[in-house]
């Protein structure tokens, strides 16, 4: 155990000096926390990537390995806290409100007089948040942003989403607070409180029917999520959606959408057609760098109303987060329909996450995939957990909210080549990364 300890302890400090050191060679120091403006620092430099990527597996697991048993399971059961906190902060604008007063920050009593609300518990909400880095108490009960906290300002005047909040995020793209809107609103967190009941109940449990899942047992009504959110009295959680998809799309550097590719490869005018493409957030980057290529973007007629034709043509179906959305057999039935569209030069590519296994996989459990080039496992270093901890935690939570909404997974590289089977593509080669690419070729 105590060989643990060391190991980790190295890889922390060995970690930690070539980050400072690489920021060095770039003429930067490491964004401070305490400092709003400070960004996310350097993201597009592979060696901090790994380096980085090292430090937070490795702080992770020896945090988790010094902490008793108990103190874990409380911290993990009061999770939802976080959440409910989070969403106080966002809803009412405080990262907006913290901007405007500047570095020194503002006392509790004037925030709940702006806001409008009790400012005793909303002071607790952010004393919270603010143990936890969102946000900074920067003497007692006054609160200031900082790097974290940030992230939620949509730029706006405090004033302007107070009177508009349903316009909070628009043109805010990019923006945190639109995805913790989202992600937190009332039918996801109803939703993941009936996961236990969802699960025991054999007509769920066996179910893949996407009526049928935590989620709609939460709001009380047997329709898909897509349809829930068309429905009159939903129109903010329509809007949200879209916004929020569009920040899941600013969190992956726009060079990962280009790289996945080789979109240069391709002859002027050749068509790539974005199915489900939402408000064409991942389109948008391609046309700016590729503006030899044609592009069209499909979505469902409330999200594009000139909805769903089929298009013949196609060079590359580009599919991001669309199959996650989908059980095996309807995503199965999407890979046949595209299929039946394609030439047989056509590729189909999906930008989608992969569930690493938290073990070694020398045999993946569905067969081994490691002739498909890009497949093979990641090996990082001892001690670390072959999922590297908090580097990817979010496709753990991803997955679990796709269970929640949709009743959906996502997918090991494995699973990955199995959805094919029976669909006329098979899994040509992968791109590994937070966001990965999986290109398939006609079978
Ligand atoms: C998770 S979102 C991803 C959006 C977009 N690809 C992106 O990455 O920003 C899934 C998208 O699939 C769309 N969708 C759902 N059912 C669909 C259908 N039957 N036909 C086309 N699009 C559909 C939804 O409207 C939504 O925009």
């Amino acid at each position: 155990m105590s060989d643990q300890l060391t190991a980790l302890s190295s890889l922390i400090s060995n970690g930690v000096t070539e980050i400072v050191k690489k920021y060095a060679e770039c003429g930067q120091s490491y964004p401070i926390l305490a400092d709003p403006a400070a960004g996310d620092g350097i993201t597009d430099d592979a060696g901090i990537t790994t380096a980085t990527n090292t430090v937070l597996a490795a702080a992770a697991q020896l945090i988790e390995t010094l902490r008793k048993p108990a103190d874990v399971l409380m911290d993990t059961v009061y999770a939802m806290h976080t959440t409910s906190a989070l969403r106080v902060a966002v809803e009412t604008g405080i990262a907006e409100l913290l901007r405007e007063a500047g570095p020194e920050g503002l006392h509790i009593k004037v925030i709940g007089d702006r806001v409008g609300v009790d400012s005793d518990k909303l002071g607790r909400c952010l004393r919270f948040l603010s143990a936890r880095h969102i946000f900074k108490e920067v003497s007692p009960d006054v609160f200031a942003n900082n790097r974290h906290s940030a992230a939620l300002d949509t730029g706006k005047a405090h004033e302007a989403i107070k009177k508009r909040p349903l316009d909070k995020f628009e043109n805010a793209q990019g923006n945190m607070a639109a995805f913790v809107s989202h992600a937190s609103a009332e039918p996801f967190a109803k939703g993941a409180m009936c996961l236990t009941d969802y699960l025991l109940d054999p007509e769920s449990s066996f179910s893949i029917d996407p009526a049928i899942t935590p989620v709609s047992r939460g709001h009380g009504q047997k329709i898909a999520w897509f349809e829930y959110i068309e429905q009159p009295g939903n129109e903010r959680l329509l809007k949200n959606m879209g916004a929020a998809m569009a920040v899941s799309a600013s969190l992956f550097p726009k060079e990962l959408v280009l790289s996945t590719f080789d979109w240069a490869s391709l002859k002027k005018g050749d068509l790539v057609v974005d199915v489900g493409g939402g408000i064409g957030s991942c389109t948008l980057p391609l046309a700016q760098s590729f503006p030899h290529l044609r592009y069209v973007v499909q979505d469902r007629p409330p999200v594009i109303p000139q909805g769903l034709k089929p298009i013949k043509d196609a060079s590359v179906f580009l599919l991001r987060f669309v199959i996650h959305d989908w059980a095996d057999k309807y995503a199965k039935e999407i890979m046949r329909l595209l299929r039946a569209s394609a030439t047989p030069r056509t590729k189909l590519l999906l930008l989608e996450f992969v569930v690493p296994y938290t073990c070694s996989t020398a045999v993946d459990r569905k067969g081994n995939h490691s002739h498909i080039p890009g497949a093979e496992d990641d090996q990082p270093p001892y001690p670390l957990l072959p999922s590297m901890g908090p580097v990817s935690s979010h496709v753990y939570f991803a997955d679990l909210r796709m269970m929640a909404n949709c009743n959906s997974p996502e997918r090991t590289v494995g699973q990955w080549a199995h959805l094919a089977e029976g669909t006329g593509w098979k899994l040509e080669s992968v791109k590994k990364g937070a966001l990965s690419a999986l290109v398939y070729g006609v079978a």
